[in-house]
């Protein structure tokens, strides 16, 4: 007999966690591998959940597959690891208890970490060995990713006619990551061939209780719940979890309320927990009708709050256009000059002052900050940077959030430089998201919806700008990349500083059917010194010999260097102007002067240009 005819008409209770109950006996390290090493811990904790009254119990496998051991070296013993796990738990349950292989969800929110080939891969390797030995079905659990837990339920279900129960995650009170409503979710795993679908780990029973109440029940597969014990804190530097058996009890009955018939715990969970949801509901058979809640609205989500701004990419496209980065200053007591500077600039009339995000990876005073005390004293729009180096999930989405608020909508994505050329080599570098996610979030949120699909009450109007590294050896490759940074969304494109006008014309001819319009970047040089470093240490710029000796000609004159400088720019500025209308000054070392005067330069072009054209006419 199959355990799936006991559930016609029972309850049946699962057992709890594996992983935290060894590392609360003090192991702390890959818990699969005590199959091998210390099969008699593995052995007591399987006895301990079946004398608590476990019907079913899991095998020591939840992470037993190539890409979770390969992180402990473990990778070739997979094989072994398996098996021995299944024969630990079959000795533990002899004939009358159930045992059934678990296998573990591998993405979290990150789906690019690993490709769904590789998914298929890593998942039918452990498959096989497991379905090769002698274990009762299969659960499928922690899956955040529904994408990948339907991928590999079809995988699975092709392989095996033994049941299969399907775990998915939470995001959040009846939401998968990906905005999946759940009772949607268990339809779709229903659908393609699970015999039990259900939830596990992330969140306790409070979350579970209220996420399956407009879940109705389904017309062949059973519901199963394993809950964490609460939610973790940290004490001590550890994860601990609560502990609570008589709220586990009367959760249990809540969850037979919901029609769930397997029960068991996850993280957090101890033989405790389980003796006391056996005990609630031993005598009591599964619900066969539910009352499910309807399903709550979607919340309505209001259209973008009208613009500040026409977006640059439109102004762009109509006339010469400039921006001007000026870098908030890295010491507390550089403010005023940064905001003198911002006047300075606004009254030489710039489009947007550009707002790096600790660029080289060092910090400054943040961008936000300064950029709306730019906007309150000079009346500026602030165009902030954002990388994904300092800021995870949660702090880019809030972040996000933040700018709205303010009225901030013009933004530029990065990457962001790496943590190791900057003040802080060891800093932790986020990296959550790529650039092309971190486009991809904003539009996202342009459509008022979140990472994970939840609705945010409103449509933010970001206008987002891309980085365009031109100097760099392939700049079709280059280019390949702007067109994938279109398909995410980026609306516009700002480049790196180019130094020489035969780059600019190659530029231009290999990004002339590119359907976002660029700013060109021109970084004033100040000094040789300046000169030679770029030339020297940025990857991928170089500088042509002539401009080179022009510098090495001012020698230790910093006014004629920077006379120099600014002769060299506006000349590379003349061949931008005729092929590009946007261009993007970034100002030395706060030298706002230099940029105001590029800025002048170019409104110079502009009205010589009007009255070229008038005079035509
Ligand atoms: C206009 C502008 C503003 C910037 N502002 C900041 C800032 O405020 N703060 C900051 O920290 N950094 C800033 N940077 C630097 C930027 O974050 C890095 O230069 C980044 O590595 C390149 O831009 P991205 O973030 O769009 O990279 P992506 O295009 O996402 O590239 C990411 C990775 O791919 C590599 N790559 C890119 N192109 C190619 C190619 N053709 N072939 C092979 N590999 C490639 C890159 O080296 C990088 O490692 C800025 C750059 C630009 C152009
Ligand atoms: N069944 C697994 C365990 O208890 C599930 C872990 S969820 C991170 O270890
Ligand atoms: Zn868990």
């Amino acid at each position: 007999m199959s355990f799936l005819d006991e559930l016609k008409t029972k309850i049946l209770i699962a057992d709890g966690a594996m992983g935290t109950l060894l590392y609360s006996h003090g192991v702390d390290r890959c818990f699969e591998e005590l199959n091998l090493s210390k099969p008699e811990d593995v052995l007591r904790v399987h006895k301990s959940y079946i004398e608590a009254g476990a019907n079913i119990i899991q095998t020591n496998t939840y992470g037993a597959n190539f890409i979770k051991l390969s992180r402990y070296g473990l990778e070739d013993d997979i094989r072994q690891i398996n098996k021995r796990a299944v024969e630990l738990a079959k000795q533990a349950a002899g004939n009358s208890t159930y045992v059934i292989g678990t296998m573990g969800g591998v993405r979290t929110f990150k789906k690019s970490a690993h490709s769904l080939d590789e998914i298929k891969r890593n998942f039918r390797e452990q498959l096989f060995i497991l379905l090769n030995e002698d274990i009762d079905g299969l659960i499928l659990e922690t899956f955040y990713d529904f994408e990948e837990i339907q991928t590999v339920l079809q995988i699975a279900r092709k392989e095996t006619d033994k049941p299969i129960i399907a775990n998915v995650s939470l995001h959040d009170t009846g939401v998968l990551q990906d905005g999946t409503p759940l009772a949607d979710g268990f339809k779709t795993l229903e659908t393609l061939g699970a015999d039990i679908v259900g939830l596990n780990c992330h969140f306790g029973p409070h979350h579970m209780i209220q996420s399956l109440e407009d879940v109705p029940l389904l017309e062949k597969a059973y519901l199963s719940v394993y809950p964490n014990s609460s939610l973790p804190t940290f004490e001590e530097d550890e994860l601990v979890y609560k502990s609570d058996e008589k709220y586990f009890a009367e959760s249990a009955l809540k969850f037979r309320e919901q029609g769930v018939r397997l029960i068991g715990g996850c993280c957090g969970t101890t033989p405790a927990h389980i003796k006391a949801m056996a005990a609630a509901v031993a005598n009591l058979s599964p619900v066969t009708e539910k009352e499910v809640k309807p399903h709550k609205s979607p919340v309505s989500v209001s259209s973008a709050k009208q613009a500040e701004y026409t977006p640059l990419e439109e102004i762009v496209q109509k006339r010469h256009s400039v921006i001007v980065e000026l870098d908030p200053p890295k010491k507390l007591n550089g403010m005023e000059k940064f905001l003198q500077g911002a006047e300075a600039l606004q009254q030489a009339g710039i489009d947007a002052l550009t707002l790096a995000d600790n660029s080289l990876a060092s910090p400054r005073v943040g961008n936000v900050a300064a950029g709306m005390l730019a906007k309150e004293r000079a009346n500026l729009r602030s165009l902030i940077h954002i990388t994904c180096r300092d800021r995870n999930l949660i702090g880019l989405q809030s972040h996000l959030m933040g700018l709205h608020a303010l009225g901030l909508s013009d933004v530029l994505a990065i990457t962001g430089d790496p943590s190791k050329i900057g003040d802080f080599p060891g800093a932790t570098s986020v990296y959550d998201l790529s650039s092309f996610d971190l486009i991809s979030l904003i539009k996202q949120f342009n459509e008022g919806v979140s990472y994970s699909g939840k609705s945010l009450g409103e449509k933010t109007n970001f206008s987002v700008a891309a980085a365009f590294n031109p100097n760099v050896r392939h700049l079709d490759k280059a280019v390949l990349r702007l067109e994938k940074k279109i398909q995410c969304g980026a609306d516009y494109f700002i480049s790196q500083p180019l130094y020489s006008s035969e780059q600019i014309v190659d530029v231009y001819n290999e990004t002339r059917d590119l359907k976002a319009p660029i700013y060109i970047g021109i970084m004033p040089l100040t000094s040789s010194r300046n000169a030679e470093f770029i030339h020297n240490e940025i990857p991928g710029i170089k500088l042509s010999d002539s401009i080179r000796e022009k510098m090495a000609l001012a020698g230790n004159d910093k006014e004629k260097a920077r006379q120099e400088g600014i002769a060299i720019a506006k000349s590379l500025i003349d061949t931008a102007f005729d092929l590009f209308n946007g261009i993007y000054l970034i100002t030395p070392f706060l030298q706002y002067d230099i940029t105001v005067e590029l800025t002048n330069y170019i409104h110079e072009k502009e009205k010589q240009l009007a009255e070229r054209k008038i005079t035509h006419v």
